[in-house]
């Protein structure tokens, strides 16, 4: 029969160390039956990779956190990208790869890698800071805001909208309980920025609503639309960049690597988000009767994939536990794969760039000053302090 699991992976003990629990479910099997929630898990790259590309045995149109759409209502209107399947899935989604494929992202180049340069000097005033404040955190909130077109005010609500967002996935545990009481009014900031007229002119959230004018989208979608990039556009780059700055630190011959070769920066954060995996797990809902690794998952049943044990599967990767450059992570699914592969993935590849870019020319080395703090969520990796102490070049 199929192995069972009596382990709850959204406890804190496993969302501060999951790697134990994802080495025990990749062998226990290809799918592994959780039965805290009754879910069924996949921890093996092979099964997360099929998975993930399988939107019709596999949807996202029931939700892709535990909670099942098909019997529950979720606890706001769902992402018209990352909740729903093709077709209603696709027209959002052509609308969102047009003004972030890396062509229309050259011209935010110069800005933001002059920025990341000005941040750096800044921070470099101090040879000892917190890398999570005043880096990780500090410049996806100086730059992505601006690029959507939002406006000065309220911009400390995003990172916790997020935040609340990301734990909803989970199942409702006191890290979600933790997030209830401002979730109204994070919501309806969040909301009103998707507004039209709240949405500065040549920005994304500006290109989105004029995508419905030309009819790509409707003009009830619009608001939707710029919704997901504030919910899925911030809190992934801080703790992608917490996770590479943190790789780097805790590895000094590959910094040294990357200021021999500053073209390295872009494989970096791939390794790193490889290597971390920002997102650790998502859940489809079966369509019908899905047979995976020789085990029938029933019609509706959720399936949980953890992302981040893929990623570190030694069935498809050597020494899977090392941040190592010389490698090609290009295969990992720590940005997905398939129909919802992250459409975001070359804004938060162009904002890595910029700030590894900057530190490689300024920072002759740099160690962790003393011990990291996680920062926990139901589905992020995340530090909520990296303090760091560097020597300049
Ligand atoms: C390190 C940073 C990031 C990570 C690790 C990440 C990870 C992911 C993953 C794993 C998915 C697939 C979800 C699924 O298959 O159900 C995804 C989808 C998505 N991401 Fe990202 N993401 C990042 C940055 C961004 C940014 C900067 C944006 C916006 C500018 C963004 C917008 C989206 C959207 C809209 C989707 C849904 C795509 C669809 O369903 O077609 N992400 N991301
Ligand atoms: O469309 C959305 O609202 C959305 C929210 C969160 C994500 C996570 C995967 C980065 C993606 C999309």
């Amino acid at each position: 029969g199929i192995p069972v699991s009596d382990a709850d992976p959204f406890a804190d003990d496993v969302l501060e160390e999951p790697a134990p629990l994802q080495a025990e479910l990749r062998d226990a099997g290809p799918v592994v039956f959780l039965r805290r929630y009754g879910v069924y898990g996949l921890a093996r790259y092979e099964e997360v990779h099929a998975a993930l590309t399988d939107w019709q045995r596999l949807q996202s149109g029931a939700g892709v956190g535990l909670s099942n759409f098909r019997y529950e209502r979720p606890w706001r209107p769902p992402s018209l990208l990352l909740e729903a399947d093709p077709p209603r899935h696709d027209a959002p989604r052509a609308v969102l790869s047009r003004i972030l494929v890396p062509r229309a992202l050259r011209r935010l180049r110069e800005a933001w890698f002059a920025d990341a340069e000005a941040l750096v000097d800044e921070v470099l005033a101090e040879r000892e800071f917190d890398a999570v404040e005043r880096i990780a955190r500090a410049f996806p909130l100086r730059v992505f805001p601006d690029a959507v077109g939002l406006g000065p005010d309220g911009r400390e609500n995003l990172l916790p909208y997020g935040d609340h967002a990301f734990n909803a996935f989970g199942p409702p545990n006191h890290l979600v309980e933790k997030g209830e009481p401002r979730v109204a009014e994070l919501s309806a900031w969040v909301n009103a920025q998707c507004a039209r007229e709240r949405l500065a002119p040549g920005g994304f959230g500006a290109r989105i609503w004029e995508a419905a004018d030309k009819g790509d989208i409707t003009h009830e979608q619009a608001p939707l639309v710029v919704r997901s990039l504030l919910t899925a556009g911030v809190d992934t780059t801080v703790h992608g960049l917490g996770a590479v700055l943190y790789a780097f630190a805790a590895d000094p011959g590959q910094w040294r690597r990357l200021r021999e070769d500053p073209s390295l920066a872009r494989v970096a954060f791939d390794e790193a988000v490889r290597w971390q995996s920002p997102v650790q797990t998502f859940f489809r809902t079966a369509v019908g009767e899905v047979e995976i690794g020789g085990t029938v998952i029933p019609d509706g049943a959720k399936v949980l994939m953890f992302l981040g044990a893929a990623n570190r599967d030694p069935r498809r990767w050597e020494d899977p536990d090392v941040f190592d450059l010389s490698r090609d992570p290009s295969a990992h699914v720590g940005f997905g794969m398939g129909v919802h592969q992250c459409v975001g993935q070359h804004v938060a590849r162009l904002e890595a760039e910029a700030v590894l870019t900057a530190l490689a020319r300024r920072v002759e080395r740099f160690e962790l000053a003393g011990p990291p703090r996680r920062h926990l969520n139901n589905t992020l990796r995340a530090w909520e302090s990296l303090p760091m102490r560097v020597h300049p070049a």
